[in-house]
């Protein structure tokens, strides 16, 4: 059967563990096509954010309207958009699309992801066409969000893991996953809930990089290991 398409508009990370690798990996762990719009490159790793180089406007538009134009994708995720000018856009072209906007301000390392004016263009542009946004507590502080049909403010939650760089971007997309297949929010934030934490076991005792290490966003088991 063919999938329902969902595109993530985000940033790469060169560690893996967040942004576009981590947006489309959960995509095809649940099912779904993947297309990608790379709004910034990032040079990271599990320690940090070392380097940040938005991606020029037209090449973004010129990203998005290729998959627009042709794929047609059923819902759109977005992720760290870097400038303004791409959150105004994502706002213009996604409306009446369903829409997940991870608000991506600053990562778990602390680093700062969006400038004020980035901030700004959230408020009044993007997050009042946004089907759900999903910020966490810091983001929904600087953002003036509340909880509520249409927005999830994330926390942690139960699995003792360090391994946990990408939650944010993986519960995200696997909540935008869902609703491209057919559920409900309430029903598409639970399912993303039980799949970040059974995936967030699964990873628990990797040893990669020297910092907070990716979420194992679509391995299995292996034999003997129990999740
Ligand atoms: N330790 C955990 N155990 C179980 N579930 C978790 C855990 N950490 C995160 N989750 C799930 O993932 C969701 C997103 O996590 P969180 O709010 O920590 O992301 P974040 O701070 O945006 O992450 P990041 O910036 O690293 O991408 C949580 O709401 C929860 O459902
Ligand atoms: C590219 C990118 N997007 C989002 C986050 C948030 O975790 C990150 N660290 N890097």
């Amino acid at each position: 059967m063919t999938p329902p398409v969902v595109v993530t508009i985000a940033g790469t990370d060169s560690s893996g563990g967040a942004g576009i690798a981590a947006d489309l990996v959960t995509f095809a762990a649940l099912g779904v096509h993947g297309a990608c719009v790379v709004a910034a490159v990032t040079a990271q790793d599990t320690t940090g954010v070392r380097a940040i180089h938005p991606v020029p406007y037209d090449v973004v538009v010129a990203q998005l309207d290729a998959v627009l134009d042709d794929l047609d994708p059923v819902a759109v995720k977005t992720g760290m958009l870097a400038t303004p000018e791409v959150v105004r856009l994502v706002a213009e072209r996604c409306a009446d699309r369903l829409l997940v906007v991870d608000p991506v301000l600053v990562a778990t390392s602390g680093a700062v992801l969006a400038t004020d004016d980035v901030r700004e263009a959230y408020r009044a542009d993007l997050l009042p066409v946004a089907t759900v946004a999903t910020p966490n507590e810091a983001e929904a502080a600087a953002l003036g969000l509340i909880a509520g049909p249409g927005v999830v403010v994330t926390r942690g939650g139960p699995v003792p893991t360090t391994n946990d760089h990408g939650t944010g971007c993986t519960y995200s997309s696997a909540l935008a996953a869902h609703l491209a297949l057919g559920a409900d929010v309430a029903t598409a934030a639970e399912r993303a809930a039980a799949y970040v934490s059974h995936q967030l076991t699964l990873g628990k005792h990797w040893t990669l990089g020297r910092g907070r290490g990716p979420v194992a966003h679509v391995h299995a088991p292996t034999q003997g290991e129990n999740p």
